[in-house]
């Protein structure tokens, strides 16, 4: 198992170029947010803006519309009811599943229009209801963002029994191969081949909304670093826990909301960083 360091940060956070603009920093579309859970996809998108995503939709139950335009005018709103396959085909990166609920036809629409040179993030509700109507993943490139029970319903490994061995195997079963990110402390992150381990991080993150935090930088740094995927998830998930490490120096608890605040900061300091060490 490798260990994950800021070394992560440093290969992956470059310097923009100045001749660009939103369109070369990333298409996100987020999907999730019934009336109940409006919160997660707010995190989600949060997360996304501040991770420096170059335009983000989020296609979400209407009752969140305002909620998500007070904290972020930044991002796009439309009806998740409605048929989504336009935002779908201009997007870079999807990412479903945070506050998703039952919405289960949303989530096999969204199955069925990704197209293979897409990045899907699955997140949250999208996991479970994957595992419970036993849905195939589509081809794309996938990740899979779950916390230990949701990868407990996916995979059928006890979480006790998640060694390993044990989940490289069940991932093999996949089809295509997807990134696996299991959440937890010490987060374990699985490629095809290889195993990654966060040991930043700590019991001051465990707040609702952290994964949805998560999910949203995952789909910010893919969308944006994209001569690798596994490079940009290793280090949105390095960034995540250092910014709540760092935070929770001076605070009991660090809030998801708090660690999007910081996601700029972070990102500045490992460009600049890089730029001196030249
Ligand atoms: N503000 C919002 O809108 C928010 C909306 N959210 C959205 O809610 C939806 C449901 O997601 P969910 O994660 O809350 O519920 P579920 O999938 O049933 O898992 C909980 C079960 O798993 C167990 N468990 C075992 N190990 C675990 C572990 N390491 N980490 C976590 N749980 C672990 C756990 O055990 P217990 O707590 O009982 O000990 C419990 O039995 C989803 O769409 C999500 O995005 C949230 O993001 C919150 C903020
Ligand atoms: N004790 C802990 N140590 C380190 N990280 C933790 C701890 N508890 C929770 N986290 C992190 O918080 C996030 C929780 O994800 P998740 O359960 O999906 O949250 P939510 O769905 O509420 O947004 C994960 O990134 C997980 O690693
Ligand atoms: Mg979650």
């Amino acid at each position: 198992m490798h260990k994950l360091t800021q070394e992560i940060l440093e290969q992956t956070i470059t310097k923009r170029a100045n001749a660009t603009h939103k369109g070369d920093y990333g298409r996100i579309l987020i999907i999730g947010g019934t009336e109940q859970y409006g919160g997660a996809v707010i995190m989600n998108a949060l997360a996304a803006v501040n991770s420096g995503s170059g335009l983000v939709t989020v296609a979400t139950h209407p009752s969140n519309f305002t909620a998500l335009h007070s904290h972020l005018p930044e991002a796009m709103v439309t009806d998740y009811t409605q048929d989504l396959t336009a935002f779908i085909t201009k997007a870079d990166v999807v990412l479903i599943g945070s506050g998703l609920g039952e919405q289960l036809a949303i989530l096999t629409a969204t199955l069925n229009s990704v197209r293979s040179d897409q990045i899907l993030i699955l997140d949250g509700s999208a996991l479970t209801l994957l595992a419970e109507h036993q849905l195939d993943l589509p081809d794309a490139r996938i990740v899979l963002t779950p916390h230990e029970m949701e990868w407990q319903r996916l995979s059928q490994i006890e979480i006790a029994e998640q060694t390993p061995a044990k989940n490289l195997a069940a991932l093999a079963t996949f089809k295509p191969s997807p990134i696996l990110v299991l959440k937890k402390y010490q987060t374990e992150i699985y490629t095809a081949d290889q195993v990654f381990q966060l040991t930043i991080g700590g019991p001051y993150q465990a707040t609702g909304g952290m994964g949805d935090t998560l999910a949203g930088m995952i789909a910010g740094f893919s969308g944006q670093f994209r001569t690798s995927l596994e490079q940009a998830v290793l280090a949105a998930v390095y960034a995540h826990s250092a910014i709540a490490d760092d935070l929770a120096r001076e605070r009991y608890v660090v809030l998801p909301t708090q660690i999007s605040a910081e996601i700029p900061k972070l990102m500045h300091d490992y460009a600049n960083k890089k730029l001196t060490n030249l």
